[in-house]
């Protein structure tokens, strides 16, 4: 099995006769239904879920947890106007098929590019084509109608961190960003005013990045540095004081969970007891949220992994739980999020609310989305 081929491209033909099946893809059949699948006379592919057998390793499975810390990390899911399909991906949330390419996983694949960010994905030993149109356009293909909608306009550049400007390894200590990456940030930013929104702590993004032209945001966006600027928006929030930044420059340090630290220090303390024997697992401290991670666990061990956190946050009904990539991220239930962050930031800035401002935000994880939402224009990495 090689997953990483990438032979020159085969010659396609079109599988023999294909019909147009009710839920509007061109099939042959369809290989890969899981037992107990169902069409469902809806949009979806449904499948029926297990009846919770009760016991303590069945909490985490039964609330979905396992199902999510299994999916919290590629292959992922492409929604289509009428279907869902599993589209393989590697670690970095990379398409594994590429047009153009045959890939060899437990069958040769074949995929074609037919046009904007529509693909035909061939299982030629099973007779089965799908016609896949991933939900948002490839950035990368669409590069010309960014630029068109930027014309004119003053970018604001928003990025995340992992797994957008470094790449995703098993030791959250060595996730360091290229030479080439950092030059390239901060070159973007003598143009566009620029900011890192990470789940980790502010600190450590800083030390990783480097880049005093940056506005750091750290642990989610629950504790951003910003320009100093009064606005009606940013008077009216708690938590928000005047400070100085490592080269003494005025700023706005927001930290809109403060009153949760010792809370979250007491977790963190906790968490590294009980994952203790848990081989693999590490515990790490964002300041305002903290991060459990499975990466390097035995998959037989996740929902052991999972449950120890259930089980601890059942006495901390303050704090929520968010899937990141191979990591349970422990946090603050309060209504703040990346999303927030890039208002608050825009606000600094004195861009928000105006025509002529395009904000981006470039991010690879699922609390990114919550950024993605908020902008006007959103690039997710892993979405190639
Ligand atoms: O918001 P981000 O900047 O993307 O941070 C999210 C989490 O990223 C880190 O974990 C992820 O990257 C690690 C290094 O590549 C990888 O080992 C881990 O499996 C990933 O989940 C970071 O360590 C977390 O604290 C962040 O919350």
């Amino acid at each position: 099995m090689d997953l990483k081929s990438n032979h020159a491209a085969p010659i396609l033909t079109d599988p023999a006769p294909m019909s147009k099946s009710r839920l509007g893809l061109y099939s042959g059949l369809f290989p890969y239904s899981p037992p107990g699948a169902v069409f469902s006379s809806g949009m979806y592919l449904a499948v029926p879920r297990k009846k919770p057998i009760p016991g303590k390793l069945e909490d985490v499975r039964s609330s979905g947890w396992l199902d999510a810390m299994k999916s919290s990390s590629p292959p992922r899911k492409k929604m289509t106007k009428d279907f869902i399909v599993e589209v393989p991906s590697d670690d970095n949330g990379d398409l594994l098929y590429r047009p153009g390419c045959v890939h060899f996983l437990t069958e040769p694949v074949f995929c074609s590019f037919l046009f904007e960010n529509v693909y035909r994905i061939v299982f030629p030993t099973v007779n089965f084509t799908v016609v896949v149109q991933l939900k948002y356009p490839s950035a990368l293909s669409s590069f010309e109608q960014i630029t068109n909608q930027a014309k004119g306009k003053k970018i604001a550049l928003f990025l995340d961190y992992d797994g957008t400007l470094s790449p995703i390894v098993d030791d959250p200590e060595r996730a360091l960003m290229s030479k080439t990456m950092r030059y390239a940030v901060r070159n973007v930013a003598k143009y566009f005013p620029t900011a890192i929104i990470s789940g980790r702590s502010r600190d450590k993004v800083y030390e990783f990045v480097g880049l005093t032209e940056l506005h750091y945001a750290g642990s989610h966006g629950m504790d951003i540095m910003g320009p100093v600027r009064n606005s009606e928006f940013i008077d009216d929030l708690q938590n928000c004081i005047r400070s100085t930044d490592k080269q003494g420059k005025e700023v706005n340090l927001f930290q809109p969970a403060s009153e949760y630290l010792p809370m979250i220090d007491e977790v963190f303390k906790s968490l590294i007891e009980i994952t203790k024997d848990i081989k693999g697992s590490k515990v790490e401290n964002n300041k305002f949220c903290v991060s459990v991670h499975y990466r390097n666990v035995d998959e037989k061990h996740w929902s052991t992994i999972g449950q120890c956190v259930q089980d601890l946050l059942k006495d901390y009904p303050r704090l929520r739980v968010t899937h990141g990539r191979k990591v349970l991220e422990v946090r603050p239930d309060i209504k703040w999020d990346k999303g927030k962050a890039v208002e608050f930031l825009l606000d600094s800035l004195g861009l928000s609310e105006r025509d002529d401002v395009l904000p981006i935000y470039v991010g690879d994880d699922r609390t990114d989305e919550d950024a993605l939402k908020s902008c006007v224009r959103g690039i997710k990495v892993s979405e190639s």
